[in-house]
């Protein structure tokens, strides 16, 4: 039987396909994979720069492109496209071995060869002072630039007409261009474009390993069933092509915590739930895990489309934090009640008239969370010798005492009445699985691990035993929409030298990208351990519209505006689903629903737990957009009074620092937003324009 690859442009020329289309391409890839002799079903093709390209007939006017090395039955589905498109796009096409990495890659010979004379008419700056002079031709080698695109790379003397020929050239050989224009190094670029075939020698005739290696675009289906598995997900890219990268890490072996971090869209979420499948096929019971209800359910959305194996999927516990917190307490106390926001207030409230102290209930709140609990200080003693980190207000021994017998009190309080914060339940839960030997699980993956507080990885901690592969960290700390900040080396979580960073995006073009980091320029934000976290590197190579920017007079101008906007999406051929609209405030995105539903577009307000549907536009807060995407996204109230949303902004007087982390908090917000967009960013606001902004703007004048 032929051992059938199918290379990850085959499959998105498949969702383009109609219905039909696509069946009689199943039916046809079925009989090629069953016959004895696969090769009599292809085409030889005439006119081809590389013979090793065949076709296959799918109907009439469709035609397959299938890679048939000389020898051997190993064949590859690179594309399937009408009639002429199919012949036009073999007649052009050579494959070839990268000669850093080994894997195969595939090139228009004909696009490259215009270019270098176009290119070479037009280029009139001297040698050395050409992109890439300073770049020797044996670094260019070792990089796997061959002869052909060499010849074009050294005449380019700025990045536009690389980028412009990007669809033609070998993926590999312009992303190590790309990176050396970029300003990495050769060695960076080494080890981040894998080059490393594993020691092997590489043979640029042998196409059959080639392929074999070059998992990143090409898979191998074993029989009919993992061929219809593929063939009716196309869209799921992700489940079957890693970038190296990715790949990388998410099937490495690490001798304790290992941590992955990324840009928005550069697929951290990817690589957890294949982390997950792999660490359970090989026998362990993970913890696939992460902040909120909402991102678990999508976590597990994800790991149903990737894993159908019932055994496996058995060994993967999702779920969100305080679930586990929850169920480890209620198995051992019993159940218990959960104190809301404005009871703890009450609470605050009424243990500060009692005790006569001049701090209010925002700030001893805060003082519990971020030094007492964070740091899981139970007396006096170590709270005053506590550091307070990320927070600004000084304070004396004096006054440490009178807030630790607040605090005290405020706990004792807590205890009587029988109720918990969701935070004291991760601690009992913490305090519980230390008292036991045996631990829940093998493995623990954190997605989103930059929203967790100190307190809920100490129960993550302590919910694996401490060895090779315990804990796996997915996160980005530019996307940090809640109040929690830690260092994981203070909560015993050690990542140092088991760290990778992703930094290509799948999910967003260039342009949205640029805008959303705009929001975020000069902001030093804290990484997880302990230093400062940086966007270098990071990139998309789609393209698409620059984010528009609209203010209007009054709101109800700007839903006029939003419904105009989305009809256009829609008119576009844009699915309801596909397009989300954000405010920072519930009652903003619900009055938005109302607006399209009214001007009869449907639409639906999406609150905490509900689930997208198809055919409705979905309005949500910014907060909620946490975790989906959306071909088309309105961000909608950026306005001066709704962003930052002054209900969640400190005042300065109460704490300066609180109040700084509270602004940055709010920025990042908004660049969560933004960076859920796929294709177009559409922002506006009524009366004057959010600072954020404004800032945006005179930083662009
Ligand atoms: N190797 C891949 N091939 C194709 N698509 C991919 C790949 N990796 C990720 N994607 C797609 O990119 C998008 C973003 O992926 P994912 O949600 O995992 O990114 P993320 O880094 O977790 O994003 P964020 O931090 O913004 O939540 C998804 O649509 C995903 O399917």
């Amino acid at each position: 039987m032929a051992r059938l690859g199918i290379h990850r442009d085959f499959l998105e020329d498949l969702i383009d396909l109609e219905r039909p289309v696509q069946r009689k391409v199943l039916s046809a890839i079925r009989k090629f994979e069953q016959a004895t002799h696969a090769s009599i079903h292809l085409e030889k093709l005439a006119n081809v720069r590389d013979d090793r390209l065949k076709s296959i007939r799918i109907d009439r006017s469709v035609r397959g492109i299938v890679l048939a090395p000389e020898s051997g039955d190993h064949f590859t589905l690179m594309k399937v496209l009408p009639h002429d498109d199919a012949y036009a796009w073999a007649a052009r096409r050579q494959l070839s071995v990268n000669a850093a990495s080994g894997h195969i890659e595939i090139r228009d010979s004909v696009a490259i060869e215009t270019a270098t004379e176009e290119l070479a008419k037009a280029t009139t700056v001297p040698v050395p002072e050409r992109l890439f002079s300073h770049v020797p031709d044996e670094d260019l080698i070792r990089l796997g630039i061959d002869e052909q695109v060499r010849t074009f790379a050294r005449l380019l003397t700025d990045i536009a007409p690389l980028e412009a020929i990007k669809g033609y050239l070998p993926g590999t050989q312009y992303d190590a261009l790309y990176g050396l224009a970029a300003g990495l190094s050769v060695q960076e670029l080494i080890r981040e474009l894998d080059f490393r075939a594993d020691g092997e020698t590489i043979d640029p005739d042998d196409i059959a390993r080639a392929v074999e290696r070059t998992p990143s675009r090409i898979t191998f289906v074993e029989g009919p069933e993992e061929l219809m598995d593929l063939f009716e997900k196309p869209f799921a890219l992700w489940r079957v092509y890693l970038h190296p990268t990715q790949r990388q890490v998410a099937y490495g072996s690490y001798s304790g915590p290992a941590q992955v971090t990324g840009g928005p869209g550069t697929g951290k979420t990817v690589v957890a739930v294949h982390r997950a499948r792999h660490l359970a096929a090989q026998g362990g019971r993970v913890l696939l895990t992460t902040f909120t209800s909402t991102l678990a359910e999508s976590l597990r959305d994800s790991l149903r489309l990737l894993e159908s194996d019932a055994e496996v999927l058995e060994r993967i516990d999702v779920r969100h934090v305080d679930s586990i917190a929850a169920r480890i307490v209620r198995d051992r106390h019993g159940p218990y009640a959960i104190l809301r926001d404005a009871e703890e207030q009450h609470q605050w409230r009424r243990v500060i008239r009692r005790r006569g102290v001049q701090y209010n209930e925002t700030f001893l709140a805060e003082e519990w969370r971020q030094v007492v609990l964070a740091q899981d200080l139970r007396s006096l003693d170590n709270y005053l010798a506590a550091r307070r980190r990320g927070r600004g207000r000084r304070l004396g021994p004096l006054q440490r005492t009178q807030i630790w017998h607040v605090i005290s009190e405020f706990e004792r309080e807590l205890g009587d009445r029988g109720a918990r914060t969701y935070e004291t339940v991760c601690a009992d839960a913490t305090r519980i699985l230390s008292e036991q030997s045996d631990k829940p699980y093998d493995h623990v993956i954190v997605d989103e691990a930059q929203d967790l507080h100190p307190v809920r990885w100490r129960l993550l901690r302590a919910l694996v035993p401490p060895g090779r592969n315990d804990l796996f960290i997915v996160g980005d700390t530019h996307q940090r929409i809640y109040d929690n900040r830690v260092s994981l080396q203070v909560v015993g979580v050690h990542v140092a030298g088991r760290s990778t960073r992703l930094k290509i995006s799948y999910r967003t073009t260039s342009e949205i990208l640029k805008w959303s980091r705009g929001v975020l320029a000069g902001e030093e934000i804290q990484d997880l351990d302990g230093g400062t976290d940086s966007l270098r590197g990071f990139r998309s190579d789609m393209h698409g519209p620059t984010p528009e920017l609209v203010g209007t007079a009054t709101k109800t101008d700007e839903l006029r505006t939003l419904t105009a906007k989305v009809r256009t999406w829609l008119n576009a051929g844009v699915e309801p689903g596909e397009i989300g609209v954000a405010a920072r405030s519930g009652p903003l995105a619900q009055e938005a629903a109302r607006a399209l539903e009214q001007a009869g577009i449907p639409a639906r307000h999406l609150s905490r737990n509900q689930g997208l549907v198809e055919d409705r536009v979905p309005t949500m807060t910014m907060h909620r957009m946490k975790g989906l995407e959306f071909r088309c996204v309105a961000v909608i109230g950026a306005g001066e009074h709704q962003l930052p949303d002054p209900r969640s902004v400190r005042s300065v007087e109460d704490d300066e620092l609180t109040h700084a982390h509270d602004l940055q908090r709010e920025l990042c917000t908004l660049y969560v937003a933004c960076t859920r967009a796929r294709e177009v960013l559409h922002i506006s606001w009524h009366g004057d324009p959010s600072p954020f902004l404004s800032d945006l703007a005179s930083a662009r004048r």
